[in-house]
């Protein structure tokens, strides 16, 4: 699996105490309150197209790290929008600043329309948020934490609680489950159960940080599945990850963050469509053809048993084919390999990532 990581960074650490922040509902996670904004005049309905926009926004911790540099994000109402970059290139200090845990050291920071942290009492209901893993009673059962988390929503009707809870058990796949202590569920379950939280009422935007990590394939593609699932019904899905080709899978919108700063944004495929693919071409002659790409212009010809790729010269392909024919190459295969997001990541951040396969 592709990942980022920076040469001293270790994708298990960092992570601060698993369950520290936990889900973020209306009725914790310590957000200030809202102090004056939740007139009807100024309700969330106000987002337009963008759910999450910031402009210049800055943290740098009181050590004097600078954690997030100058951030202008915007993402669309109904992507699922993922927020990648290496270990500690600044993804949980933005989604801190933008859940209005943290305060910005300068710029601004506007959820659903609303600025952070200033109206974090009226923005919050509307968003689920799983960061840094949920924070679970692992002596009790899965519908028991649940029940506890909707008990805590002042706003949630008492009783409809256990319908709502066993809604949102069902959402995640845990009906089975749901009597099963926390503490005797692996991680992929305590990350749906993270969910399940997040989702006991209805949310118009998740922010998901790092929602896969640390779990099994297979949990990874039930979470994947899920957030496709969440999305497809219209919620804006805001993910951070360090895994390109998790982004590439499941995300319709990305943007990539290296050293607090943003590198770059947009559809996943404009961004991928950045960089050039490569030519290919399979034949049993690879010396041969490998020289007759370069006459034809080809660049970084590499050539690694039957196959011959390289950079693809600026003219017609059809000539390039042709003159390997005319020059006796046997062609038995003969294309241009689309570019991933990882070319394109690669080709952007260029030093200091370190792109495992
Ligand atoms: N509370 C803090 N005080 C001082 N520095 C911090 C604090 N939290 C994070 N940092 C530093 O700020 C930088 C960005 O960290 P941050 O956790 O936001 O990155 P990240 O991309 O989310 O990485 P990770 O996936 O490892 O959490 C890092 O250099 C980190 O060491």
């Amino acid at each position: 699996m592709a990942e980022l990581s920076t040469a001293d960074g270790d994708m298990a650490d960092a992570r601060g105490t698993a369950g520290a922040a936990g889900a973020v509902g209306p009725a914790d996670a310590g957000a200030p309150a809202a102090t004056g904004e939740s007139t009807p005049t100024e309700d969330t309905a106000d987002a337009g197209d963008t759910v999450i926009a910031t402009r210049g926004l800055t943290k740098r911790y009181r050590g004097g790290q600078l954690a997030v540099d100058g951030l202008d994000l915007a993402v669309p109402a109904g992507s699922v929008f993922g927020f990648l970059g290496p270990n500690g290139s600044g993804k949980t200090t933005t989604i801190r600043m933008l859940m209005g845990l943290i305060e910005p050291t300068s710029g601004t920071a506007r959820v659903l329309g609303r600025p952070m942290p200033r109206a974090a009492g009226t923005v919050l209901p509307h968003v689920g948020a799983l960061i840094e893993g949920p924070a679970l009673y692992g002596f009790l059962s899965g519908r028991d934490n649940l029940l506890r988390y909707d008990s805590a929503d002042p706003a949630a009707d008492p009783r409809t609680r256990r319908a709502r809870v066993a809604a949102a058990l069902d959402r995640v796949g845990l009906t089975a489950a749901g009597a099963k202590k926390a503490k005797a569920y692996s991680l992929g379950m305590k990350q749906r159960l993270g969910l399940a939280a997040a989702l006991l009422r209805p949310r118009r935007l998740l922010v998901l940080d790092e929602p896969t990590n640390g779990l099994d394939p297979q949990g990874m593609r039930e979470i994947r599945s899920l957030v496709r699932e969440l999305a497809s019904d219209g919620t804006t899905v805001f993910l951070s990850s360090h895994l390109l080709d998790e982004i590439e899978q499941v995300c319709t919108h990305a943007a990539v963050m290296a050293r607090g700063r943003l590198i770059t944004q947009g559809p996943v495929a404009e961004l991928a469509a950045g960089a050039r693919g490569r030519l290919v071409v399979t034949t049993p002659d690879p010396a041969d053809a490998g020289r007759v790409l370069k006459e034809q212009g080809a660049a970084d010809v590499v050539v690694a048993g039957d196959r011959v790729t390289a950079e693809p010269p600026d003219r017609d392909l059809a000539e390039v084919n042709a003159a390997l024919v005319t020059a006796g190459v046997r062609v038995r295969g003969f294309g241009v390999e689309r570019a991933s997001l990882e070319d394109a990541f690669v080709a952007l951040t260029g030093e200091g990532f370190d792109v495992a396969g």
